[in-house]
């Protein structure tokens, strides 16, 4: 019997992967915040293979909370989460892992599997659930990548579907329940005045930079098998590129924004080696299960062609790096300069065209970049921004969020199989068709190829400013 009813609320959280980076870093935090505002009450099976009992768990949990923003500010929530966890230690290659869990969920009628674990393993986690029957009734929320390439992440969807029905697969990309990226859908269809001007008779380019300024951090096992154009540029920051770049949704309702999405993946003309720049920060060798000779990419930088009508003739840029300069996520949208040069300052190359920004991370803010006139006789500008800091002290976590969605059945903020296929078909080719990755300085901005080959006349990549101090 396949997956549960899309309405049913779950009666327990299975979360494989529980002694994993991800788990430490944004998981538990987010457990715990569920647990204050009243989204979680369930038994919540942490799954790892880590010989641990449920005290280590418990111990895991209270240290990345501490650890997380805020920190413990409720010991009384902390004790309830602590109170909903079960352990369950074992190797998902055995299927005795699954016949111990499904012993701890016997008094659970409508489990969510979570599976924060490495790829390659969705399949097997899926296939050892079903062995049990703990799919029956069952949902399950999958990371990302989904698959390694188009025909992984078919084979994937097979042996899921095998076991769930698509209303019980929730596919989780983190970047979809970020206040600041659900916020480019709404700023842009909430607010008239840009439409007219978002396409390609206003627009020039669009840069979209997802810098980090730390390395693999002890992920050099799962970086190994995936690399950034499958770790982030496929999934999250393609789905930042749909949101600014989708027509109108034709109804209300998430779902009209899940068919828009699908068409911008659609439209993406499939990348070619000659679209791509691959680099490899110095020292990546040398981390922790990485081979000696590994020609995985650590940063990678795409020019997207949307072959519609809106979009024709308008480059995207998106590049992501391990190692950068700085930690910070950002969207520049590029418009076009005026058509005439009615001041003397307009032929200045450094003369800015207008531009609007959506600085994503590590603070959310809008800026429009617009010229004005500098006092004196000369008719002479200089570019000044709108700056709209849209930080939120009330933030709901993007797991926080997600989580409490797929327990309650709510699947408007997941992928679909068709956008997840249709990203691979735009990068399928470059996966194995591309150059060497070039060796970049750590906290740099990568290689310089990226600069020169890959946007050329369309630069420069603009970096993101972080202040020391944001507004
Ligand atoms: N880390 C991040 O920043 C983010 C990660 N993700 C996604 O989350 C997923 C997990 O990533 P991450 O937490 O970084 O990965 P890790 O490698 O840190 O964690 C993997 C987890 O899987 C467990 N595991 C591995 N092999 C087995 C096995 N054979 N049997 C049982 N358990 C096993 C590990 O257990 P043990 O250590 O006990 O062996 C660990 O709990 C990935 O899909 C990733 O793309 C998504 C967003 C951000
Ligand atoms: O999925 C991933 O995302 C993070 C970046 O997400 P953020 O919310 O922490 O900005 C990235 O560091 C990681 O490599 C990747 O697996």
């Amino acid at each position: 019997m396949p997956g549960a009813a899309p309405e049913t609320r779950s009666d327990s959280l299975v979360f494989f992967g529980a002694s994993g980076d991800l788990a430490r870093k944004s998981i538990f935090p987010s457990l715990y915040r569920m647990v204050k505002s009243g989204d979680l009450d369930v038994p919540v099976v942490g799954v790892a293979f880590s010989q641990w009992d449920v005290d280590d768990l418990k111990e895991r949990a209270r240290e990345s909370v501490a650890a997380s923003e805020g920190g413990i500010d409720d010991e009384e929530a902390m004790d309830r989460l602590l109170g909903l966890l079960r352990y369950v230690d074992g190797d998902y290659n055995d299927p005795s892992t699954f016949a111990v869990l499904r012993d701890e969920l016997a008094e659970c009628a409508a489990p969510t599997h979570y599976l924060a674990i490495p790829p390659v393993l969705f399949g097997t986690v899926v296939e050892g659930l079903r062995a049990v029957g703990l799919h029956e009734n069952g949902r399950v929320v999958v990371e990302k990548p989904f698959g390694r390439d188009l025909a992984s992440a078919q084979e994937l969807d097979a042996v899921i579907t095998q076991a769930f029905d698509q209303p019980a697969i929730f596919r989780i990309d983190h970047f979809l329940g970020k206040e600041e990226i659900m916020n480019l859908l709404y700023f842009r269809f909430a607010n008239a005045m840009f439409e007219p001007l978002w396409n390609r008779t206003y627009i020039e380019s669009i840069q979209v930079t997802l810098a980090e300024d730390f390395g693999v951090s002890g992920r050099g096992g799962f970086y190994e098998s995936a690399g950034a154009l499958r770790d982030v540029i496929q999934n999250h920051l393609f789905q930042v590129v749909a949101l600014l770049t989708m027509d109108a949704p034709a109804y209300q309702g998430y779902g009209a924004v899940q068919s828009a999405k699908v068409n911008v993946f659609k439209a993406m003309r499939p990348l070619t080696r000659h679209d791509y720049v691959r680099g490899q920060f110095r020292g990546y060798r040398d981390e922790p299960d990485v081979a000696a000779n590994s020609d995985v990419e650590t940063y990678a930088a795409v020019k997207i062609h949307i072959d519609s009508w809106r979009w024709a003739g308008v480059p995207i840029y998106i590049r992501t790096g391990k190692s950068l300069a700085v930690s910070a996520g950002e969207v520049v949208v590029n418009f076009k300069r005026p058509p005439q040069a009615l001041f003397q300052d307009a032929l200045d190359p450094d003369q800015h065209p207008n531009r609007l920004r959506f600085r994503l991370s590590p603070v959310s803010e809008i800026g429009l970049g617009v010229r004005v006139k500098r006092p004196g006789e000369e008719f002479v500008g200089h570019e000044q921004e709108l700056r709209l800091p849209t930080e939120s002290p009330l933030e709901v976590e993007p797991y926080e969020r997600l989580l409490a969605d797929a327990l309650r059945g709510d699947s408007a903020l997941f992928t679909h199989e068709d956008s997840v296929e249709a990203a691979w078909r735009v990068v399928d080719a470059i996966l194995t068709d591309h150059t060497p990755a070039i060796p970049y300085e750590p906290g740099s901005w990568g290689p310089e190829e990226a600069a020169g080959r890959l946007i050329g006349q369309d630069g420069p990549w603009l970096n993101p400013r972080v202040d020391p101090h944001p507004a």
